[in-house]
């Protein structure tokens, strides 16, 4: 039996989606249809009845800013918007600027498929004295440099993503608040690995799709109660035409090809 919702979303097209560049912590915005996407992934949440009394996002303003648009045409903007940069992207340490064929021409498809899907093995790491090192952006200032990442696998954003979702969002939804979380590709799959329990190997092949939201219907166990409408290996439900999703999932894998 079902005690609790929550509702998960990926930020809308990024301009680095756009550009298929690995993204990660570099703090890009939201794309022409992200805009649109995020505004959409609002109003089909508004037509199906959906309300929330807090939303917790990431640091990044690509998320942020679906958070917003989201709430704005639920006519939500005033309910507490958390950020924290535990819900941020994975890390992608070197491979952040980098286009992914091109990366895929120069070291090949496997390789690339291990970078960007494999459950423990992180791209290569970050140097200090990199533009993109995060040691270096007044938004972590507060954050130990110790703590930075430099580069992170799935397991690792896994070992960030999951104590906050137990520390701070379980509590919360608790006390009986409805909430949404809007985040990003690889720290929802961290999230929805932990929820659902899929294992290392069937996490390899999941996608998630910019800009749609994804219902997870929860027992008082925090235990996912499986949707009729789940794709599995997930047993939340995706809001909106199932086959425009699909194929929106199947882009997304498409990102790199051999
Ligand atoms: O570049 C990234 O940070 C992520 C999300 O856009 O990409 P991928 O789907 O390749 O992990």
């Amino acid at each position: 039996m079902a005690k609790y919702q929550i509702v998960l979303i990926r930020h809308g097209e990024s301009q680095w989606n756009v550009d298929n560049k690995f993204t990660g912590w570099h703090d890009v915005p939201l794309s022409t249809k992200g805009e649109q996407e995020s505004h959409d992934a609002g109003k089909v949440l508004k037509a199906n009845g959906y309300k929330f009394d807090q939303a917790y996002t990431s640091v990044l303003k690509r998320a942020i800013k679906t958070c917003w648009n989201t709430l704005e045409e639920l006519d939500l903007m005033w309910i507490p918007v958390t950020r924290s940069w535990k819900l941020n992207e994975r890390h992608y340490g070197a491979l952040q600027g980098l286009n992914k064929q091109d990366t895929v021409a120069k070291y090949g498809i496997d390789q690339v498929m291990v970078w960007r899907r494999s459950y423990a093995i992180p791209p290569p790491a970050l140097d200090e004295s990199s533009e993109y090192y995060p040691g270096n952006d007044p938004k972590y200032a507060d954050v130990p440099k110790d703590e930075l990442p430099l580069t992170e696998s799935l397991a690792t954003t896994k070992l960030r993503v999951v104590p906050y979702w137990n520390d701070v969002i379980v509590p919360s939804i608790k006390e009986g608040k409805k909430i949404v979380i809007v985040a990003h590709g690889n720290s929802l799959r961290a999230l929805v690995q932990h929820l659902d329990n899929i294992s290392e190997d069937t996490i390899t092949g999941l996608n998630i799709p910019t800009g749609v939201p994804l219902v997870y219907d929860l027992d008082e166990n925090f235990v996912p109660v499986a949707h009729e409408l789940a794709i599995a290996p997930l047993s939340g439900h995706y809001v909106g035409n199932q086959d425009e999703i699909r194929a929106r999932i199947a882009g997304v894998a498409a990102q790199t090809k051999a």
